[in-house]
């Protein structure tokens, strides 16, 4: 366990002063304990004498200082190291969790991250102070005073080992219940964590089916299980916790028979007696706080191995001396397959794109679209086949270069809580008002921001719910623009937009392609996009189903053409509806 707390901070020497400082002080508690057995030999007797004791005493009261001066270090480093670990740990996963590939990031995933960022990494880093020291002196000192009894009376002695078996056997079963019971209902509390995203996600649907009150089916099943678990864990520890403390009372009551037949017969004088019980009592104190300790010990351990799951989790594989140059823009899939564990999303997908050049991506839902856009950016890596941007397979291209080059567009896009000049910086933080308006101009976003209140400063709200999701694609493109990316990745908005959202968007992504070392791929819905690229890759179940200039393809009378009529005949229903 402390080799795995060791190895669980970058810079453990906080953990290791504080592991040493309880250390020292459990020996000398033990030591001082011992010092009671010369201390009462010495004063318990018909003529008490004083000369005898007066050097243990005065040994005893400088150990007790010490002691003292320790406890009072001891306490603000326990609490600056609390504090400080569970930064650590906090900037640790931070820093691990920027590395993994964003197709970790699922819902579940996303609930366990932000369980062990909060409740994980600060339980450990609290029960590292609150529950280390407390075990360390729970065992230490019951060590200790086995030592010192060795030295009065060796069978007292063995009494006290023989009980420490026992009490360790128990005390492991305690320990094992505890620690199922505790992953139980981690789980049942990540599960509520995942649900409550859920909720606050699924609020307008759930209003709109008239259950904004009662809360999801799903969220109240977690919160009962949540009490049902907790209830079982509960009810299985009990007879694990009262046998150990059944053997800790029985051991007290062995070692005070023991006592009483070793004074009667002679063995033991009153003095050595009455010292005995006392280190009897404080031998069996800290073996009886180590039942309390166990579940939170067990809970700390099953709490570390949840950390180290997410620290184990490997970043996308990087080869030693990666290409740092982009030269050109241009994308080749070579007989690329990929799937999401079962199911696969793409079979031997080949194409090229030009540098330049503009390439539509169409196909039914579920064709993997999205997937061969994911690919580009390297979310994931392909199981089968190459990816090459620029020539170069994107496995062996440093990732921060490729990702300073392309820049996605996505449906739904994100916006922070914060002005859109913030939001739009994100892409260029270093960029001038110059450079800043002319990428809105060319994203069609200038008259956006003309609209709003204060103009350039005005917040977005949360996820930038103050503009309509058209005008949130287009801060997305002028993004882009600001980037200066030479791989563009859109995702056309599917549903039907304000026909001044429509005619900005095909404006701006037109914008986008009119640049020749720009490289745009977009998934589309519209056929005026349809219509202006330069090549048209139709998907179908994971395969590539035609490739060709629109104008080819249509004549072809494939799922393109057929694709091209159904988007044309809804954008025509639609404009008709609105007129
Ligand atoms: N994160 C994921 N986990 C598991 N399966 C996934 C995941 N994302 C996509 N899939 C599956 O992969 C296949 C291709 O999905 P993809 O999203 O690439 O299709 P698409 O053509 O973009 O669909 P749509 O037009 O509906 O967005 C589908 O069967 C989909 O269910």
């Amino acid at each position: 366990m402390i080799r795995k707390l060791y190895r669980l901070w970058p810079n453990p020497k906080i953990l290791l002063r504080m592991g040493g400082l309880h250390t020292v002080m459990a020996i000398l508690q033990g030591l001082l304990l011992g010092l009671l057995v010369p201390i009462l030999r010495a004063l318990l007797q018909a003529e008490p004498d004083f000369v005898a004791a007066t050097p243990w005493l005065v040994i005893g009261a400088v150990g007790l200082l010490v002691y003292w001066i320790l406890s009072v270090i001891s306490t603000p480093v326990g609490f600056t190291a609390s504090i400080e670990l569970a930064a650590q740990l906090r900037r640790h996963l931070m820093n691990h969790v920027t590395t993994l590939p964003l197709g970790w990031f699922t819902t579940n995933r996303k609930a366990r991250l932000a369980r062990a960022v909060t409740a994980d990494a600060g339980n450990i880093a609290h029960l590292a102070v609150v529950i280390g020291a407390p075990s360390i002196t729970a065992s230490l000192v019951p060590l200790t005073i086995v030592v010192v009894t060795f030295v009065v009376d060796w069978r007292i002695a063995l009494l006290f080992l023989a009980i420490v078996p026992i009490a360790w056997l128990t005390l492991r079963r305690a320990g094992r219940i505890a620690s199922i019971a505790e992953i139980e209902l981690e789980e049942a509390a990540t599960e509520i964590a995942g649900r409550s995203i859920e909720l606050g996600q699924a609020q307008p649907v759930l209003r709109a089916a008239g259950q904004g009150s009662t809360g999801s089916i799903r969220m109240r099943t977690a919160l009962d299980e949540h009490r049902e678990t907790y209830r079982r864990g509960l009810r299985r520890s009990m007879v694990p916790d009262l046998t150990y403390t059944a053997v800790v009372m029985g051991g007290f009551i062995a070692i005070l028979i023991l006592c009483v037949q070793l004074l009667l017969s002679g063995s033991l004088t009153v003095a050595e007696t009455v010292a005995l019980l006392v280190l009897a009592v404080r031998f069996l104190e800290p073996l009886g706080t180590l039942i309390e300790l166990i579940g939170a010990l067990r809970a700390m351990e099953n709490a570390v191995a949840r950390v180290q799951s997410i620290l184990k989790t490997s970043a996308l594989p990087s080869i030693s001396k990666p290409v740092r140059q982009l030269k050109e823009a241009s994308i080749e899939f070579r007989d690329v397959t990929f799937s999401y564990g079962d199911t696969t999303a793409l079979s031997n997908v080949s194409f090229q794109c030009r540098p330049g050049s503009t390439t539509a991506l169409v196909g039914p839902s579920g064709s993997g679209k999205t997937t061969v856009t994911r690919l580009i950016a390297r979310f994931f890596d392909t199981d089968k086949g190459s990816i090459q941007v620029g020539g170069v397979d994107v496995r062996h291209l440093d990732h921060t270069i490729l990702l300073n080059d392309i820049a996605i567009v996505f449906q739904e896009v994100y916006l922070f809580d914060a002005t859109i000049e913030e939001n739009l910086r994100l892409a260029c933080p270093e960029a001038t008002k110059e450079e800043l308006e002319k990428a809105a101009r060319s994203a069609r976003l200038d008259k956006v921001i003309a609209r709003l209140p204060d103009g350039w400063n005005t917040r977005v709200g949360e996820a930038g719910a103050q503009l309509s999701g058209g005008e949130r694609q287009r801060v997305s493109i002028a993004r882009a623009f600001l980037k200066k990316a030479r791989i563009v990745l859109i995702d056309e908005a599917a549903s039907a937009l304000d026909p001044e959202n429509e005619r900005a968007i095909a404006e701006a992504i037109g914008n986008l392609a009119k640049d020749r070392n720009r490289t745009v791929i977009v998934i589309a819905h519209r056929p005026s996009t349809l219509s202006t690229a330069d090549q048209v890759i139709a998907l179908d179940a994971g395969r590539v189903f035609e490739t060709g200039t629109p104008s080819e393809l249509r004549q072809a009378g494939g799922i393109f053409a057929r694709l091209y009529d159904q988007y044309s005949r809804a954008r025509s229903w639609h404009i008709s509806t609105k007129a």
